[in-house]
């Protein structure tokens, strides 16, 4: 022990000497040059690459660095006494990484690199047009030289995807509008955001399970379809169609969707564009990995400019009507047309959807809304652009026991047969919305024996009240046929009635003209 500590001070003495003597033989200007001088030959008979990761690169801050901060912060092997924890803007997660000048191993694809957090203190500044941290910290990346070309450009990928990955999972989700109606902000973004914190998950939706499943698998697949989209040369997107009536939960959904897949939510006001330009601008200022929503879509653009053919009725072959027709359901106004005063079109919106310009960021879903699926034209349901149609029903029994479970905390096991068997038999001839359900549990649900009596009552009464209208739906669903054949009437008569001094040789303009004749 004694030996090697003598050889310890002697190689130090050594050291001194060397630095003494550079510094004596070398002015300060020559200094430099030599150190560099002697590091190149050292790397030269070194078996390492070493790469320098600044926090700052220039003027700018490096993003590599950011990327490889939280990359770090997640690996297993982290086992220092010191770490360093780090909560940043906007997000409810702590992170921990590497306190200064500690170091660390890692593995990729059986290769290990080492990583060392240099930090040191930045020499004093002169003048700067940007304030520079008077600590200039950075990575240092050792990687053995025959495995360099192995591995470094797919180990700095992976490293940028991870940190991605970290940053959205510990960030808050973020709910954008351009709510502010095409004017831009101080950076010239057109969306505004809020951190997104709606607790809908697809546990907490009532809706039948295998639906539900099928939509998660669905949505699965798509957040792992990378290669799949790569493959066979599709872009990377998917569109959602969810109709039903209001109060089914097609809101709730885009926010269980949201929540499962991590992804933010642009919610796109279409009566806020005015061109369709704009609405490409917008699209391209959307990021990868979210949910680009139109809610009532039917009511956001004037659908006259559509086929005559598609206006009357169903297209899908499947319709409803709301018996309580809510006052958004009649859509005034709209975005499209002269009526709104905007030039956004529906084939501006198709190109939105499906254009070459929808295939700008990637990893992005489109979700529409409606009440009223049978008013859409067929060109933006088709297969491509929304590939998904999602029927939000009236509360069924499979999403009642979801409520019961959600809101009383009742197992279906709790449940009195005979009640649990009442309640199957009315719920569909009830039909109600999972939000009238949900409503008669808030109110009642202190006493939960006396919440599931009441919503028995409040079924039984709307059941009864259906039957008596002689089923709600049917009869409010001939009532719009009836409303559209009216208005088809009266446009055709508009169509074929005489304009003033006409000459036509039509029957109605000769009878008009001899009844006008018998008048007189
Ligand atoms: N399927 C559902 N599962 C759980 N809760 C639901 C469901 N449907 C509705 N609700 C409850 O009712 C409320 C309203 O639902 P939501 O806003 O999702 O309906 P919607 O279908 O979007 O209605 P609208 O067509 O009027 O926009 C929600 O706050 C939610 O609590
Ligand atoms: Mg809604």
């Amino acid at each position: 022990m004694r030996e090697y500590w003598t050889s310890f001070a002697s190689l130090l003495g050594v050291l001194a000497f060397c630095q003494t003597l550079v510094q004596v033989i070398f002015p300060p200007e020559l200094r430099f040059a030599f150190i560099k001088l002697f590091n190149r030959i050292l790397n030269t008979f070194s078996s390492y690459f070493y790469f320098d990761i600044t926090e700052i690169d220039g003027v700018n801050t490096n993003e590599l660095y950011n990327a490889v901060q939280l990359y770090l912060s997640s690996s297993v092997s982290i086992s220092g006494t010191r770490l360093s924890l780090t909560r940043a803007l906007n997000s409810s997660a702590i992170t921990f990484g590497l306190t200064n000048n500690d170091s660390i191993f890692d593995t990729f694809n059986g290769v290990t690199v080492h990583w060392e957090h240099v930090v040191t203190q930045r020499q004093a500044q002169t003048f700067s047009w940007r304030p520079l941290p008077e600590e200039k910290r950075g990575f240092t990346l050792r990687i053995k030289k025959k495995d360099k070309s192995l591995i470094l450009d797919s180990y700095l990928d992976y490293i940028m995807e991870r940190a991605n990955d970290i940053r959205r999972r510990n960030q808050d989700r973020l709910l954008y509008t351009n709510s502010r109606g095409g004017s831009l902000d101080s950076r010239g973004h057109p969306w505004e955001s809020v951190p997104f914190k709606h607790p809908s998950t697809f546990d907490t939706l009532a809706m039948d399970p295998v639906k539900k499943q099928e939509i998660m698998e669905d949505l699965k697949d798509f957040g792992n379809g990378q290669a799949f989209y790569q493959k066979t040369g599709r872009a990377w997107k998917r569109g959602y169609l969810l109709y039903g009536p209001p109060g089914t939960g097609k809101s709730s959904m885009i926010a269980a969707m949201a929540n499962y897949l991590g992804y933010d939510i642009y919610d796109l006001e279409l009566t806020e564009v005015h061109t369709n330009s704009e609405l490409r601008k917008l699209l391209m200022k959307t990021t990868s990995k979210s949910l680009i929503v139109i809610e009532d879509i039917d009511c956001s653009i004037n659908l006259s400019n559509r086929k005559k053919s598609n206006n009357n009725g169903n297209s899908m072959g499947r319709s409803y009507y709301d018996p309580e027709m809510r006052s958004g359901s009649g859509c005034s106004g709209g975005a499209g047309g002269e009526e709104g005063g905007n030039s956004i079109t529906l084939s501006g919106l198709l190109n939105f959807t499906d254009g070459l310009w929808s295939c700008c960021g990637s990893e992005r879903i489109f979700v529409f809304t409606t009440n009223h699926i049978e008013k859409l034209d067929p060109a933006l349901l088709r297969s491509g652009r929304m590939d998904m149609h999602i029927f939000m029903s009236y509360c069924s029994f499979p999403a009642l026991k979801i409520l019961l479970k959600n809101y009383l905390g009742n197992k279906e096991s709790d449940l009195d047969d005979k009640i649990l068997k009442e309640l199957e038999d009315v719920i569909d001839k009830a039909e109600m919305t999972p939000a009238d359900v949900s409503e008669v549990l808030i109110k009642y649900r202190r006493n939960k024996d006396r919440a599931v009596r009441e919503l028995l009552g409040a079924l039984k009464e709307r059941a009864e009240k259906n039957l008596k209208n002689g089923g709600l739906r049917d009869k409010n669903l001939n009532a719009v046929e009836e409303e559209e054949e009216e208005e088809e009437e009266q446009e055709k008569r508009a169509l074929e009635s005489p304009k003033e001094g006409c000459d036509c040789e039509k029957e109605n303009c000769k009878k008009e003209a001899e009844e006008e004749e018998k008048i007189k």
